[in-house]
């Protein structure tokens, strides 16, 4: 199988299952016959299809009486591809875009294929201005349509920020994530592992922010990576490495993640105190306890329980135990949009219930601190309901804690003084992150 029929398989996944992107991705690539570079273009054509959607149908629609919603599904999918390649992707040719496309067509829906070439070439022959979104006296459905994303997530942000930030975000989010390692500070320092890294032909960069993490910019298969499996390191964006340096356990301290798969900010913790005390490291989900357990084993860390418990429900044996408890809740994740496209289209009604669920787990988690202890709140989301109103609502009920500042970063220094960070995509070039940091008082 070539790129663009595994980029069909996994976009047909995600647009009949609902799965992730990078869920998807993983799950057919595994076993999949295809060299580095076929990797490459069909994780493009994926992410590219996916994050331009609505956009790619928009145009669709324009040239074509048989409407997107109407078209069959293999169809409507490999228009989306073409089109992309034509308008959005530089690297391929137009003629290899619409032979290769049509080609598939003939494969899947042979009778379609004088429909799709025929759709393509007017994309080519009308390609200075084909790609312009024409609706100019809506500035929501405007932007929408260009950046692809549900029109009730635009108008929220125009309401809460205004129009010039919501049109940086979208600028900001349409941009290809950079990846991130945390130097695992038990086996190596940050300096030592950018020279193994610089030795195998990784371009990588100190991030000043956080002093465990490297940029890297072209590291390619990294399971595979030998570094990478003899634990020198372990993937994960800066915001969430804030997280831990925010809470910064001393060493021999009890600490509770109370939602915690794949056990990134869990490993985090562990590793912040040197594999000494205890993370008790809690999930609801089984399999992903699984995630957690495989990074901790291949990081050499021995500190780390994990634990199958749901954190909606009060466990009476853990009050007042813990030094430290994080609750990393469930969230929008309109904050990582950049990796996981497929959130620009979420209904305002999935997101609905979030912000209960959210305090339900913050009360939950707060009952397990001990007095002087401190509990981090925090999200993937830039969404203030389920952010600061969140702990807002918490502290007008618990008047035994408090916000406490934060003074481990520099990273939002309008708000850390005040206990909490607000962290954008647009601002601080790393994903959406709310953190709070509240001290039990009494
Ligand atoms: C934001 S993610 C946590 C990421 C994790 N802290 C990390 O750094 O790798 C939220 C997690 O909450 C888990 N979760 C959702 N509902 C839960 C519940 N009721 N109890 C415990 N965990 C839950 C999800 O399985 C998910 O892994």
């Amino acid at each position: 199988m070539k790129a663009r029929e595994l980029a069909l398989k996994v976009l047909l996944d995600i647009e009949e299952n609902g799965n992730y992107s990078n869920i998807a991705i993983n799950k057919h690539f595994k076993n999949i016959n295809l060299n580095n570079q076929d990797r490459g273009l069909a994780t493009e054509l994926i992410y590219g299809v996916v994050e331009n959607k609505y956009y790619l149908d928009y145009i669709i629609d324009k040239l074509s009486k048989i409407k997107c919603k109407k078209m069959n599904i293999y169809v409507k999918i490999l228009l989306r591809m073409g089109i992309y390649q034509i308008l959005l992707l530089n690297s391929i040719s137009d003629y290899a875009a619409v032979n290769e496309t049509v080609s598939l067509v003939k494969k899947y829906d042979k009778r379609s294929s004088g429909f799709v070439n025929a759709i393509l070439r007017n994309v080519i022959r009308q390609k200075d201005t084909i790609g312009e979104v024409d609706i100019k006296d809506d500035k929501i459905m405007y932007l929408a349509t260009k950046y692809s994303y549900s029109p009730w997530m635009i108008k929220n942000w125009i309401n809460n920020f205004s129009e010039e930030f919501t049109e940086d975000l979208l600028e900001a989010n349409s941009e290809r994530p950079s990846v991130y390692l945390r130097t695992n500070t038990l086996k190596t320092t940050r300096d030592e592992l950018l020279e193994k890294l610089r030795s195998e032909g990784i371009e990588c960069s100190v991030v000043p922010i956080v002093d465990e993490a490297i940029r890297v910019e072209n590291l390619k298969n990294i399971e595979n990576n030998q570094l990478f499996k003899d634990g020198l390191f372990t993937i994960q964006d800066v915001s969430s490495m804030i997280v831990g340096k925010v809470m910064n356990p001393k060493e021999n301290s009890q600490v509770l993640d109370v939602c915690s798969a794949p056990g990134g900010k869990t490993t985090h913790l562990a590793t912040l105190m040197n594999n000494t005390g205890k993370v008790v490291s809690r999930d609801i989900f089984d399999h992903k306890l699984k995630l957690i357990q495989s990074t901790v084993n291949r990081l050499g860390l021995t500190n780390v329980e994990i634990e199958s418990f749901d954190a909606s429900i009060l466990d009476k044996n853990s009050i007042d135990k813990f030094d430290y408890v994080l609750a990393d809740v469930p969230c929008s994740g309109l904050g990582i949009i950049r990796r996981k496209p497929e959130i620009k289209y979420k209904s305002k009604g999935e997101l609905k219930e979030l912000p209960n669920i959210q305090k339900n787990i913050l009360d939950n988690a707060s009952k397990y601190v001990k007095i002087g202890g401190t509990l981090i709140y925090s999200t993937c989301t830039i969404q203030d309901n389920e952010n600061m109103e969140v702990v807002k609502e918490f502290l007008d009920n618990n008047n035994n804690f408090k916000l406490v500042p934060i003074n481990e970063v520099k990273v939002d220094l309008d708000n850390q003084e005040n206990g909490y960070l607000k962290i954008y995509p647009n601002i601080h070039d790393i994903d959406g992150f709310f953190i709070a940091k509240l001290e039990r008082v009494r």
